[in-house]
């Protein structure tokens, strides 16, 4: 999608009550009114190539990371490649990127983002919110702006070409890495044991017979 007129770089559009929301795999998005964050940030990295798109899902997936860490370091969460952020095996939060290309550089980027804070009730049985981790009541615009601040610390290291170190801060907290896991590709399902993303973005998962196999994203599942 591109942004036409003008908008400038950072800016960010939330809504406490989104009514047709989006989420991956051309799923709906669904929030509770009042209760959840659900807002998207405006970026304009035309220092990235195309190949390094998933340098924005990194830094948005930390910047996700260090909050919920922030809150209670106690908190088991993960990142789960390659849009998710998880508490034990819960989802608390799902990222939506939406890049424009243009001349080999990504011109513009609509990051959305969905996380779950104060709703306790009605909730999916595959997901959780900070309230019912903690049983504490956030504001919402406070988690908000650390959400934002953590952005914008990773977007600049990102713009300084910090590449490695953010790498190795995702890698640390993928979730399932190095333990077997059940997946299924298009060939059926399989155990494997995740060992972690390529530059792109690829997760990499040994098979039994210790093969490596490269997935892009919607390749391949977790059971
Ligand atoms: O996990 C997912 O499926 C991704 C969810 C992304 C949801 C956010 S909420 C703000 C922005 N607007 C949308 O319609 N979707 C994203």
């Amino acid at each position: 999608m591109a942004v036409q007129g003008s908008i400038y770089e950072g800016a960010v559009v939330s809504t406490e009550n989104q009514t047709k929301g989006k989420g991956q795999r051309g799923n709906t998005w669904l929030s509770a009114p009042g209760e959840n964050l659900t807002f998207s940030i405006y970026l304009k990295p035309k220092f990235l190539k195309p190949t390094q798109q998933f340098e924005l899902n990194r830094i948005v997936s930390l910047a996700l990371f260090d909050v919920i860490k922030s809150i209670d370091n106690d908190m088991k969460a993960f990142i789960k490649w390659p849009n998710d952020l998880y508490v034990k095996n819960l989802k608390i939060a799902g990222i939506l990127i939406e890049n424009n290309i243009n001349y080999q550089q990504i011109s513009q980027s609509i990051i959305g983002i969905g996380l779950n804070v104060n709703q306790t009730e009605k909730l999916p049985s595959t997901a959780t919110s900070l309230k019912v981790i903690t049983e504490k009541t956030f504001a919402l615009n406070e988690v908000l702006s650390s959400i934002i601040s953590r952005i914008e610390h990773y977007y600049l290291m990102l713009r300084s070409n910090d590449v490695r170190v953010i790498h190795q801060l995702y890698e640390q907290q993928l979730y399932k890495k190095d333990k077997v896991s059940f997946f299924e590709d298009s060939k059926g399902k399989f155990n494997g044991i995740i060992r972690g993303t390529s530059t792109e973005g690829n997760l990499h998962i040994e098979d039994e017979a210790e093969y490596i196999r490269k997935y892009q994203f919607k390749e391949v599942r977790f059971l």
